[in-house]
């Protein structure tokens, strides 16, 4: 995710810098509440959350906990990881529903912070988890919002209530109240009541909304708010705050170059808890809100849970059974590996899932230079294999290599090295499977992912000293990632292996759980 590029890079390299030191003194502690002070405030945080943030990091830093750590580097990185996910909320929080549904959900916030793609979003989120959702298209201002609401309820495969012509045109508030009505009517479970926005905060739109507000008497009232709407964040809450109130919010357009100030401002300026989050144009593009998954990716820990539920989308249950004792009776075979990079690629934004691996920001440069063609490339190689190489990949000699290459239009090179991420992949599925941790920060065996130079380098000098079939009997390593906090392939410490829950999350996404 690209919000908080620079604020998450900056902190991941203040954190670093005392990975080299055994004890921290004083000044250590102050110069890295120094820098990660100056890294808020260049992201826009607001000053007030700025200042408690640091004074509670610092006392800590300073304090027992740290002292009498094994490794105190890592005891501050996991107080600043407690901060960040303490001023993002804590807990995360789920939609309040009604005792008596219909539940009314009222959407709120300045115009263009992408309310109407939200409530499409939104719908369809619902809708996966077989509620029977209603649109309303509260929103006149705007002469296309109607038909933009008609769209997106479509593509989310919901209805959408909006007014008949004479009937009630430019009364927001009517068109809100027959919404909910023709809910109850029709038993639908969830409304969304899309709402106006004004370019900026005006007393009109605010009294509109609060009339909406009055009028449906929702259950939940979500701020939308742009993430890289920056110092602004602050005036434009308060607003909406006291104009409209609100029960929760949205932060939109994570996937920007927003600096993330708003994201870490709105809960301590407001109280209310972020419920969802919209990263990106399509649908698919949103998830709900977890303050520790969202910690975990600013400073680059990863966030194996929300790539869990991505892969969980896409993944056909009898399959991932199947697929689950192949694995562990050692018969994970080319044909599933094909199988589960077109699973994969059915989950969606393929870069954005590498984005949240732990140490991912340190493979930056390898991630977006990630090309989806490459998984083509692959499947080609797949497909130019017999039905029994693709079983017993042992037999892949240099001759049937060569055959393969021509076959898919590619180098022997390109098949040696599919070979050995396939190897790879199989090693570490076998140790997931088995309840071990696999090494994910350094994750060379994606399907697809290329290797970098320097691997590619080592690769082939393994392969001059070599026959063919002992070159994929020990796949060479991928390269460590660089400059994360924790730039080691295989990390220590709790942060660097999978929590219990991760595990347990991994497990059952292999159908084992
Ligand atoms: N990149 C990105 N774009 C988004 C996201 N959410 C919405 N957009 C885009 O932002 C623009 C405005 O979104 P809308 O949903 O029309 O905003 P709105 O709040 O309904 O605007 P009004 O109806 O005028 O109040 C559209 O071009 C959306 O495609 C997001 O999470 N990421």
């Amino acid at each position: 995710m690209a919000a908080f590029g620079s604020l998450s890079t900056r902190l991941t390299e203040t954190l670093a810098k005392l990975r080299t030191k055994g004890k921290l003194s004083a000044s250590d502690v102050d110069g890295t509440v120094r820098e990660i002070r100056r890294a808020l405030l260049d992201a826009d945080v607001a000053l007030e959350v700025v200042k408690s943030f640091t004074a509670a990091v610092r006392e800590r830093a300073l304090g027992a906990e740290v002292s009498e750590a094994l490794n105190p580097a890592q005891q501050v990185v996991k107080i600043v990881n407690d901060e960040l996910v303490g001023i993002l909320g804590g807990e995360s929080r789920q939609l309040q529903l009604a005792k008596q549904p219909p539940t009314v959900i009222m959407l709120a916030g300045l115009q263009g912070a992408g309310k109407t793609t939200l409530a499409g979003k939104l719908a369809k989120h619902l809708r996966g988890k077989g509620h029977q959702p209603l649109l309303v298209a509260s929103d006149l201002q705007r002469p296309n919002a109607v038909t933009q609401l008609q769209v997106v309820g479509g593509q989310a495969g919901v209805q959408v209530y909006a007014p008949e012509p004479g009937n009630g045109i430019g009364d927001p508030v009517k068109v809100a109240r027959d919404g909910v009505a023709e809910a109850k009517r029709r038993q639908y479970d969830i409304v969304i009541v899309d709402t106006a926005g004004r370019l900026g905060v005006d007393a009109d739109m605010m009294q509109q909304a609060a009339d909406i507000r009055r009028a449906v008497q929702p259950d939940e009232v979500l701020f939308v708010i742009d993430a890289m709407i920056g110092q602004d964040a602050v005036a434009t809450a308060r607003a909406f705050q006291e104009g409209v109130d609100f029960t929760g919010v949205v932060l939109t357009k994570l996937d920007g170059d927003a600096r993330g100030g708003a994201a870490l401002s709105i809960r301590g300026l407001t109280g209310k808890p972020i419920m969802f989050a919209s990263t990106g144009e399509t649908l698919d593009d949103f998830e709900p809100f977890h303050p520790d998954r969202m910690a975990s990716r600013i400073l680059d820990l990863g966030d194996i849970l929300t790539l869990i539920e991505q892969a969980q989308k896409a993944f056909d249950e009898d399959e991932a059974h199947r697929l689950a004792e192949a694995i562990a009776t050692d018969g994970f075979t080319l044909e599933d590996f094909l199988k589960q990079m077109q699973q994969l690629r059915k989950a969606g934004n393929f870069k954005q899932m590498l984005g949240m691996l732990p140490g991912a920001k340190g493979m930056r440069e390898a991630i977006d230079s990630f090309d989806e063609r490459e998984l083509v490339r692959t499947e080609a190689i797949i497909q130019s294999m017999t039905p029994q190489e693709r079983k017993q990949s042992k037999i892949l000699n240099g001759s049937r290599r060569v055959r393969i290459a021509r076959g898919a239009g590619v180098t022997v090179t390109d098949v040696n090295q599919l070979m050995a991420r396939f190897e790879q992949a199989a090693k570490m599925m076998k140790t997931v499977a088995k309840g071990g941790v696999p090494q994910m920060p350094g994750m060379g065996p994606m399907p697809g992912m290329r290797q970098s130079k320097k691997v590619q380098k080592q690769g082939k000098q393994q392969r001059r000293s070599g026959n063919p079939a002992k070159r994929t009997a020990e796949p060479v390593q991928p390269a460590a990632p660089q400059g994360s906090a924790f730039g080691k392939p295989k990390a220590e410490g709790a942060f660097g292996e999978l929590s219990e829950t991760d595990q347990a999350a991994l497990q059952r996404m292999l159908g084992n759980g």
